[in-house]
C-alpha cells in the first residue's frame, strides 16, 4: 500500500535475513564462476515497437550482488508495495501526489491525443503545434527581431526543472542541433550568470525564454527582469518586448504582469512536476535547438519506455530491475549514493539532471502517511561523462571504503568517429574494462606475481595494489544516441525515480525541503541593508550577515 513503511512488508524482512546470512557468500568472482549463463539470464534487451523510433537498450545488471533468489524477493517487495497499481493510477491522472492534491501526468506529455478528464490533458497537442510553429519561425529566420533581423541566439531563463531538462538534452542532442542559433542558459542568480550570456548576445538577434512553472521564482523573475532592462536599454520601445520575450509557465496572470503577451506564452499544468517538465512546454529551447521533428522522436522514446513500463512483466521491466538492484544497495548494503558515468561526452549533463530528477522526488523522510521511515531513502546521485571520470574520483570507487554502486552507460555507436572509430574503441574498451576491474579486482597474488622480485622486498606496495573487487555495477548499452533513445533512457530513470518512491511509501512528487531556506533568505535580504535590523537568528548567522555588512563596498 501507498504510503505503508517499507520496512514492514514480509519481502523486507526476508530480504534483511537474506543479507545478514548470505552477504559473505556474494562473491561476484565465485558467483560468476559457478554459472556460466548468467550473463543471458541477468541481462535484458529492450527495443522499441515497429513504428516508433528504433530503440535498442540492453540492460545488463549481472554484475551486482544479486543472486536469483533476491532478485525474486526484491520483485516481491515491488509487488507487496503495490508499484504495479500505483503505476496505473499514476498513468490514469490519480492524484498520487497526495500532499498538494495533484495528478502525476508527465507522462501525458508524451502521449498528445491521450484521453483523461484532468483538466489540460486534452490541450497538450494544440500546445506542441503553438510550440512547434514558433520553433520553426525561429528556425527559418521568419522570427524577426525588433530590426528586422533574424535570430542568432536564445537565452533560456529559468532554474531547476524549467533548466536542468533544456541543458542536459540540448548537450546531449547537439549532434543534431541547428548550429547557428546559440543557446545559453542563465539559471543562478548570481548576476554573474546573466552578464557573461549577454556578453556574447546581441539585443536585436535575441529571444529570451522565461522558463517557469509558477512564475514567482526569485532567481527566474530578477534574471528576466534584469534581461529586459539590458534589452530596453537598447531597442528603448516597451513595443519590440513582444518579439523578445516569450514565456513557458502555468501562471498566465504572472505571465501577462511581466509584459509578456498570452499570444507568447506556452502553457503547462500543474500535474507537470517541474523535474519531469523537459517533455512540455519547457523544453521550447530544446525544440528550437533540435527542430520540432527530433523533439517528438524524444517524447516517441519516452512513450516507449512508459509502454513498456506499462506493460512488461517485473522480471523483464527495466525501469523495475533497475529500481530493485539500487533497492538492495541502498537499504540493506547501506550505499550512500549512486554514481551514473556514461561513456558518451554528450551525456555529460547526465548525472547533474538525475541529482533534481532522483534527490528532489526521493529525498523524502516521511511516508505519505506521515509516519518518519526507520531505512534510507532517495540516493546521493552524482557522476560525470567517462572517461574523464576515471581519471578523477575512480580510485576511490575501486578502492575506497566506501560501496559505491556504478551505472555505466555507453552507445555502440559514437555521433563522431574520428580517426577511423579509434576513439570510440578506446572509449568502450574503458567502458567494458571498469565494470570488469570493479567486479574481479586483482587478488595479492596476483600482484605478487607481476610485481616479481620487487614484490618481497616492498609489502606495503604489494598491498596497495590490491583491488578488492566485488564492487557491483549496471552496464547499459545502447545504439547511439538518438533523440528516441535519449527520451526512452531518461523515461528509465524516471520510473525508476517512481518504483522506489512507492516501495519506499513516500511522495515522491513533492518538495517541501526547498522552502524553509527560501523564506529565511526572504526575511535577511529585507533585513541586509541596515546593520540595526538583523535580528531572530543564531549567533553564526548573525555573526557572517554582520560580517558581511562590515566589509561590503
Ligand atoms: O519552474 P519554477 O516554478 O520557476 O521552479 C523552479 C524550481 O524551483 C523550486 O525550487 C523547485 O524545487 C524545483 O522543483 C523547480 O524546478
Amino acid at each position: 500500500m501507498p504510503g505503508t513503511l517499507a520496512s514492514n512488508y514480509p519481502s523486507w524482512k526476508k530480504l534483511q535475513q537474506i543479507y545478514d546470512s548470505q552477504r559473505n557468500q556474494l562473491i561476484l568472482k565465485e558467483i560468476f564462476a559457478a554459472d556460466p549463463s548468467r550473463f543471458s539470464k541477468f541481462s535484458r534487451h529492450f527495443t522499441a515497437p515497429i513504428g516508433t523510433p528504433a530503440i535498442s537498450i540492453l540492460y545488463d545488471y549481472s554484475k551486482n550482488l544479486i543472486t536469483e533468489p533476491i532478485l525474486k524477493t526484491l520483485l516481491d517487495l515491488v509487488r507487496e508495495a503495490d508499484v504495479p497499481d500505483e503505476r496505473d493510477r499514476m498513468f490514469s491522472g490519480a492524484h498520487i501526489n497526495t500532499s498538494e492534491g495533484r495528478a502525476v501526468l508527465h507522462t501525458a506529455l508524451r502521449n498528445p491525443g491521450l484521453k483523461l478528464a484532468e483538466e489540460g490533458v486534452s490541450e497538450v497537442g494544440e500546445v506542441l503545434e503553438h510550440m512547434k510553429t514558433f520553433a520553426n519561425q525561429v528556425r527559418s529566420g521568419e522570427w524577426k527581431g525588433y530590426t528586422g533581423k533574424r535570430i542568432t541566439a536564445i537565452v533560456n531563463i529559468g532554474i531547476g526543472g524549467s533548466d536542468l531538462g533544456p541543458v542536459m538534452v540540448t548537450e546531449a542532442l547537439k549532434s543534431y542541433s541547428q548550429r547557428d542559433i546559440a543557446c545559453h542558459f542563465v539559471s543562478n542568480i548570481d548576476g554573474t550568470h546573466l552578464a557573461e550570456a549577454l556578453r556574447v548576445c546581441d539585443p536585436e538577434t535575441t529571444v529570451f525564454i522565461i522558463a517557469s512553472k509558477t512564475f514567482t521564482t526569485q532567481e527566474t523573475i530578477t534574471n528576466a527582469t534584469s534581461a529586459r532592462d539590458w534589452f530596453l536599454a537598447t531597442a528603448k520601445d516597451k513595443a519590440h518586448v513582444a518579439k523578445h520575450f516569450v514565456a513557458l509557465s502555468t501562471n498566465t496572470p504572472a505571465v501577462t504582469e511581466f509584459g509578456i503577451s498570452e499570444a507568447n506564452m506556452f502553457k503547462f499544468w500543474d500535474w507537470v512536476g517541474g523535474r519531469y517538465s523537459l517533455w512540455s512546454a519547457i523544453g521550447l529551447s530544446i525544440m528550437i535547438s533540435l527542430g520540432p521533428d527530433n523533439f517528438f522522436e524524444l517524447l516517441a522514446g519516452a512513450k516507449a519506455m512508459d509502454e513498456h513500463f506499462k506493460t512488461a512483466p517485473l522480471e523483464e521491466n527495466l525501469p523495475v530491475l533497475l529500481a530493485c538492484v539500487g533497492l538492495w544497495y541502498n537499504d540493506f548494503y547501506g550505499a550512500q549514493t549512486n554514481v551514473l558515468l556514461p561513456y558518451d561526452q554528450y551525456m555529460w549533463k547526465f548525472a547533474d539532471y538525475f541529482q533534481q530528477g532522483d534527490m528532489e522526488s526521493n529525498g523524502k523522510f516521511v511516508t505519505k502517511d506521515g509516519h518518519r521511515v526507520d531505512y534510507q531513502t532517495g540516493p546521493i546521485i552524482w557522476g560525470t561523462s567517462g572517461t574523464n571520470a576515471q581519471h578523477s574520483f575512480y580510485q576511490l570507487i575501486h578502492q575506497g571504503t566506501k560501496l559505491i554502486p556504478a551505472d555505466f552507460l555507453a552507445p555502440v555507436e559514437s555521433q563522431n568517429p574520428i580517426a577511423h572509430g579509434k576513439h570510440h574503441e578506446i572509449l568502450l574498451s574503458n567502458f567494458f574494462a571498469q565494470p570488469e576491474a570493479l567486479a574481479f579486482g586483482k587478488t595479492e597474488e596476483e600482484v605478487r606475481r607481476d610485481l616479481g622480485p620487487a614484490a618481497s622486498t616492498n609489502e606495503a606496495l604489494v598491498k596497495s595494489k590490491v583491488f578488492e573487487g566485488n564492487r557491483p555495477t549496471n552496464s547499459i548499452m545502447f545504439q547511439k544516441l538518438t533523440p528516441g533513445t535519449l527520451g526512452a533512457l531518461i523515461a528509465m530513470y524516471e520510473h525508476k525515480i517512481f518504483t522506489q518512491g512507492v516501495v519506499w511509501g513516500i511522495n515522491s512528487f513533492d518538495q517541501m525541503g526547498v522552502e524553509l531556506g527560501k523564506v529565511l533568505a526572504k526575511s535577511i535580504l529585507a533585513q541586509l541593508p541596515d546593520p540595526a535590523k538583523v535580528s531572530g537568528h543564531d549567533s553564526s548567522t548573525t555573526g557572517l550577515i554582520h560580517w558581511y555588512q562590515k566589509n561590503r563596498k
